[in-house]
């Protein structure tokens, strides 16, 4: 049976700033507390593993037992049809480099990776996103969200995080980074998981 959500009160089971302003505003209708993982102190959990809904539960079960609340995970990612889904749930850590995350590395290394493999055009994509919200007694609930769009290259537009600037979702002919986070909030992989949570938990 699919739980409702019935608390004031959730942890935003991320260490991500971006992703924790969309889902702040995508929840914002239902008015709940929101605290993330850096409120509780919480350290980043190992994300070994093998699926975007393994590292989603990792996330939410880890935030929910160490804070006795319930709690929101999101993991997510860019899968490639050029590079055979890659990076999909390594998305984050082709950012990694030895001063910290860089994103604009990560980009560069996917549009490398891209002319080495002499892709053709348009080079398509799509984002993922699965939300797992997980209480304290173990139980949880998933819903996944997919947009389909095309990587493109040079990087456009200054908005959003992570790899916006060289994602064009489908029906578009402007970058993820040149969306306001309303416009964004609307259409992304992120809002199309939220419909399914807001429908089965919150509505
Ligand atoms: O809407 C998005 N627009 C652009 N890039 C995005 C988006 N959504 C995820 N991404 C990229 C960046 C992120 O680093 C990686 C997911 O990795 P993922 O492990 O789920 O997130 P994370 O490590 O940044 O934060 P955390 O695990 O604490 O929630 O995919
Ligand atoms: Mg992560």
């Amino acid at each position: 049976m699919t739980r409702r959500f019935t608390g004031d009160s959730l942890v935003v089971a991320t260490h991500n700033r971006g992703k924790l302003d969309e889902i702040a505003a995508l929840l914002a209708p239902y008015g709940i507390a929101l605290t993330s993982n850096a409120d509780h102190g919480l350290p980043e959990p190992v994300e070994d593993g093998a699926t975007f809904a393994d590292n989603a539960r990792i996330k939410a079960h880890a935030a929910a037992r160490a804070t006795g609340l319930p709690a929101l995970s999101d993991d997510s990612g860019i899968a490639i049809d050029a590079l055979d889904g890659a990076p999909g749930i390594h998305t984050a850590d082709w950012a990694e480099t030895p001063q910290g995350r860089d994103f604009v590395h990560a980009m560069r290394h996917t549009h490398d990776l891209l002319e080495a493999a002499g892709a053709p055009h348009p080079r398509t994509a799509q984002f993922n996103c699965t939300l797992c919200l997980a209480w304290p007694d173990g139980h949880d609930e998933v819903f996944a969200g997919i947009m389909p769009g095309r990587v493109v290259w040079p990087m456009r537009g200054k908005l959003g995080h992570g790899y916006d600037p060289i994602f064009q979702p489908d029906g578009y002919d402007v970058t993820f980074a040149q969306m306001d986070r309303w416009e964004k909030n609307r259409i992304s992989h992120r809002a199309r998981a939220f419909d399914k949570l807001i429908a089965a938990c919150f509505a």
